[in-house]
């Protein structure tokens, strides 16, 4: 009995690594951790697209000089043609044969008909501990509402803005003399560890909807089989 052929962006059956795309807007930190992370062998992932909404944002080049293929699909040529944009996008990731996607730093709120077509295969990372601080300016916010413990969220994206199911989340304290950029920097730091932790669980099924596929290892009794507790603290 020959395997039925996969349905576009279906995650491999023959034990490839499932090819993701890394959507950003801007910077593009958090697309780094992750090319740095799948560049090991034994990441059960490979970053194979990086795709932008604007042109000028600065992780494209980052990604170009890492040898990873890059794509823009610019939303302001559309004109607020959320569909007509979306559609565009889902054209690249079908010619990548694109299984997942990771939203880093991605500014659109995507429309409920792309979500549910990537539901369970698309995680987003947020620079709060939700469900405190969705949307926009966390840090400023954080440090208005005067927490002790402030720092990041990844999820899975559902068609509500930062209300998707938390797969992983990490905290940092929240010092005397912070202010929104060294806040921000202090969150960034576990950003860039969280990521390809979490990266990892859904390309092996451990953070997705249903049972971990077999042979899966590790468990989410145990969640960072190989990596080493976070800090809790600075340095
Ligand atoms: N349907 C969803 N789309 C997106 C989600 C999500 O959870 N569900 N997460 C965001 C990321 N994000 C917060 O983590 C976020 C990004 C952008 C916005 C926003 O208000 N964007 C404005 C435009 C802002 C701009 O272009 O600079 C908008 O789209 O009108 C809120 C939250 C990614 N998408
Ligand atoms: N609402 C989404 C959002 O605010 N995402 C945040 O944007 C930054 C992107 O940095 P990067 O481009 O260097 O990865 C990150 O801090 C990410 O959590």
């Amino acid at each position: 009995m020959t395997e039925p052929a996969a349905a576009p962006g279906a995650l491999p059956r023959d034990g490839g690594r499932p090819r993701v795309a890394v959507l950003i807007s801007g910077r593009g930190s958090n697309m780094v951790a992750l090319l740095e992370a799948a560049t090991d062998p034994g990441y059960p992932a490979e970053i194979a697209l990086v795709l932008s909404n604007r042109a000028d944002a600065a992780g494209l080049a980052r990604a170009e000089a890492a040898g990873v293929a890059t794509a823009v699909v610019e939303s302001r040529g559309f004109k607020g043609d959320r569909a007509g944009f979306e559609a565009a996008m889902q054209r690249e990731l079908e010619r990548h044969g694109i299984a997942l996607i990771a939203l880093a730093g991605f500014m659109r709120v995507l429309t409920e008909g792309f979500v549910s077509r990537w539901s369970g295969r698309m995680l987003n990372i947020h620079p709060s501990i939700l469900p405190s601080f969705p949307g926009l300016d966390t840090h400023a916010r954080a440090l208005a509402a005067g927490v002790k413990l402030h720092g990041c969220t990844v999820h899975l994206v559902s068609p509500g803005v930062d209300e998707g199911p938390i797969v992983a989340q990490a905290a940092v304290p929240v010092l005397p003399d912070d202010d929104e950029s060294r806040l921000a920097a202090r969150v960034l730091e576990q950003e860039h560890r969280l990521y390809p932790a979490a990266l990892a669980w859904l390309a092996t099924g451990l953070a997705g909807n249903g049972p971990p596929p077999p042979g899966a290892s590790g468990s989410l009794a145990n969640p960072l089989p190989r990596f080493e507790p976070l800090p809790t603290r600075e340095g």
